[in-house]
């Protein structure tokens, strides 16, 4: 067994419900990964981590639906689903998860991932600046989302990947945590195993690098699929929505059975 130290990446998120975009980060996060997990003989765990209810929402679905649906979505794929926050009484912050998985693992390179649109509110979580004290970033543009329903998209979208100016999207991150940015995910990958040995047991002396992955992600929100939804069910329309585009057919299934969304 590899006594290396692990890599661990967990993509925080309500996922009320879990949409093909989770899906591409977190696989994207673990392609990347994986040359150098292997060569480095390290274990290499990407996990989905649904949070029992965001700070930032005022309700979500029961955790159980939730959860049901995440183990549909990565049947078939190598990821995983941390239940470390779905059980706890909401709101559940992140730094207080990433604190309890630096405790954990104290060894380990651990990576939290989020989209532009959460790194842009890091200054409004609790102690949010606070969280490279702990783990990496992984952050992935938004606004640059895709219909990859459209045809000929792959070129598209490689052209689109390859011409485009990025620096512009390291302006978005919070000003404070600017000087921490990378140009290589491999950075993410050096454990920071230097413990302080005072004041804060937990927390590493190294700070946390943010890695912004500017990599095109499908067009769509959680928000945008429960309307979606609902709209179905308002029109005499029962035709199957466009939702199917966005959705593992397992998890739209597991929807229409348990007719969520129905009254979002
Ligand atoms: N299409 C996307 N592109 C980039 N990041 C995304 C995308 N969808 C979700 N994310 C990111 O994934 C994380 C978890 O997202 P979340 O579960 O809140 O989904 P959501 O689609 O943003 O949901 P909602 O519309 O309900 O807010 C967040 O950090 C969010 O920024
Ligand atoms: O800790 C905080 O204060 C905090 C505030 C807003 C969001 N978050 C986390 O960010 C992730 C995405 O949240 P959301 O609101 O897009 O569902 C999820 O893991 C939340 O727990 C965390």
């Amino acid at each position: 067994m590899s006594t290396a130290p692990a890599i661990r990446a967990y993509l925080g998120g309500s996922f009320n419900p879990v949409h093909n975009s989770h899906i591409q980060m977190a696989m994207h996060v673990f392609d990347c990964l994986t040359p150098i997990a292997a060569e480095q003989q390290r274990v290499l765990q990407v996990s989905l981590l649904p949070n029992a209810r965001s700070p930032f929402k005022e309700q979500s679905l029961d955790p159980a639906h939730r959860l049901a649906m995440l183990t549909l979505a990565i049947q078939d794929t190598p990821l995983q689903v941390s239940e470390l926050e779905l059980w706890q009484s909401p709101p559940v912050y992140t730094i207080d998860s990433v604190r309890t998985l630096r405790k954990r693992y104290p060894n380990d390179s651990l990576i939290f991932i989020m989209g532009m649109d959460s790194a842009r509110s890091l200054e409004q979580w609790k102690d949010g600046l606070q969280l490279t004290d702990y783990v990496h970033l992984w952050i992935f543009d938004r606004d640059n989302n895709v219909d990859y329903s459209l045809e000929n998209n792959t070129n598209n979208i490689t052209q689109h990947l390859s011409s485009q100016n990025i620096a512009h999207l390291y302006n978005e991150v919070p000003a404070a945590l600017q000087g921490q940015i990378t140009h290589t995910p491999t950075d993410l990958t050096q454990p920071l195993n230097e413990l302080s040995e005072t004041s804060q047991p937990l927390k590493n002396t190294a700070q946390g690098r943010i890695y912004i992955d500017p990599r095109p992600l499908t067009a769509v929100s959680s928000t945008q699929i429960r309307q979606q939804l609902q709209i179905c069910n308002t029109t005499t329309d029962n035709q199957p929505s466009s939702v199917t585009k966005w959705l593992n057919p397992t998890v739209y299934r597991y929807i229409i059975t348990h007719q969520l969304y129905s009254a979002v």
